[in-house]
């Protein structure tokens, strides 16, 4: 099956782990299943694939810990579980990763730091920095600080929106069933494993309906949900039984295990789109006739030496318009500086950027990945 060849092609991915299966059903962390994960990525990590671990479990280890047997009702019970038990959980991943001599990082969030585009840059540049430094950033929902997620359970989208931030090739969902069936397997003995479909398929809706386990709160819906997110910036998703064994290097190889679930268009497709039809720009580069050739001429960058004029207060990362001498409109993309910066640097070549700034964040002012030709 050609599409797994996805699979062994990706660079960067998202691996999310759930409640049940961390915890072995609720009755603690099962630390040597955890153990043979860790195997697994060390082996991704030392194929130079960079890995992001989305962990849920800390209400599970908190209870387990805290001696408690039922999910508690209130909201602060919850929240002290899951501060109790998030405490397990990076230490395990820490201790477990250092048998490889990895490096972890515990990362927490909420769905805001995610829709606040300031934090969102802010978020993106220290998980990218963490990958290029070999580190394995550990990350779960704020719960100490968020309600909603707490109660419903939302690390399937958590494991998303990562994956569109870092801009993954692919989101790994590793559950407690051997992937996405056609019914609930936990209600229906004759379910059948769905291997392979586009995430936006609208039969898949009805087959995920049934609930979650015991201990994960979302079950397949927000599964499903998640692999719609992850596939508007490009990215594939794999639902696959965290308990077949070694199922994170099988899917490496490419062996047809889980649910694979594809986006319609490429990663890089899927970003250009989302660049071309977010409407409101902030700004305004008028570009000189060199830039405006290199430009047309496709998959390059824009420099600050091709920039004649800046008009309007945009921030790093915000929508910008690019026009030619007589205001006809060339390209539109996100840019790399705030307006007062990017107006010191216009027309000046790259190398000059650390003299007139006092620092680089990058060479572009638009790099050729954020950038569409209109
Ligand atoms: N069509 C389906 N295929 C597989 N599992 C399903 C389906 N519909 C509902 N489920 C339920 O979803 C559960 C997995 O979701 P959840 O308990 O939230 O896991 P996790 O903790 O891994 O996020 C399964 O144990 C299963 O009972
Ligand atoms: N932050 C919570 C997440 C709960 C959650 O989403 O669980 P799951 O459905 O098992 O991924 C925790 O760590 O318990």
């Amino acid at each position: 099956m050609s599409e797994r060849l996805q699979l062994r092609k990706a660079r960067r991915l998202v691996i999310k782990i759930g409640s049940a299966l961390l915890t072995d059903d609720g009755k603690g962390l099962d630390v040597a299943a955890l153990g043979l994960w860790v195997d697994q990525i060390a082996e991704l990590i030392a194929e130079g694939v960079e890995v992001v671990v989305v962990s849920s479990g800390s209400v599970a280890e908190g209870m387990s810990r805290l001696g408690w047997n039922a999910r508690p009702q209130h909201l602060h019970e919850l929240q002290a579980a899951a501060a109790v038990g998030q405490m397990g959980l990076v230490q395990t991943w820490e201790a477990q990763f250092k048998r490889h001599d990895i490096h972890t990082a515990q990362i927490l969030l909420t769905h805001d730091d995610l829709s606040d585009r300031k934090r969102y840059l802010n978020g993106r540049s220290t998980l990218r920095t963490l990958l290029d430094y070999g580190v394995v950033p550990i990350v779960n929902e704020n719960d100490t600080v968020v309600t909603d997620e707490i109660r419903f359970g939302d690390n399937d989208t958590l494991g998303a929106l990562v994956a569109n931030l870092i801009e993954a090739d692919g989101l790994i969902i590793l559950t407690d069933q051997l992937g996405l069936f056609n019914k609930d397997p936990r209600k229906h003995q004759d379910a059948e494993l769905v291997t392979e479909r586009r995430a936006e398929d609208r039969d898949l809706d009805a087959m995920a309906g049934g609930g979650a386990g015991a201990l994960g709160r979302g079950g397949m819906l927000t599964k499903l949900r998640a692999a719609r997110l992850a596939a508007r910036s490009g990215a594939f998703t794999v639902i696959v039984g965290g308990r077949i064994e070694h199922a994170i290097s099988r899917l490496r190889q490419g062996d047809v295990i889980g649910t694979l679930l594809l986006p319609e268009q490429g990663r890089m497709a899927a970003r250009k789109q989302w660049i071309a039809s977010h409407l409101q720009t902030r700004g305004k580069l008028t570009l000189d006739d060199g830039a405006v050739k290199v430009l047309r001429q496709g998959g390059r960058s824009l420099l600050p030496v091709g920039v004649k004029a800046i008009a309007g207060q945009f921030r790093r990362g915000e929508m910008v318009s690019c026009v030619d001498l007589n205001g006809r409109e060339i390209a539109r993309g996100l840019v790399n500086y705030d307006a007062d910066e990017a107006r010191a640097i216009a027309g000046r070549s790259s190398d000059r950027i650390a003299d007139v700034l006092g620092y680089v964040s990058d060479e572009e002012m638009i790099h050729r990945d954020n950038l569409v030709v209109v």
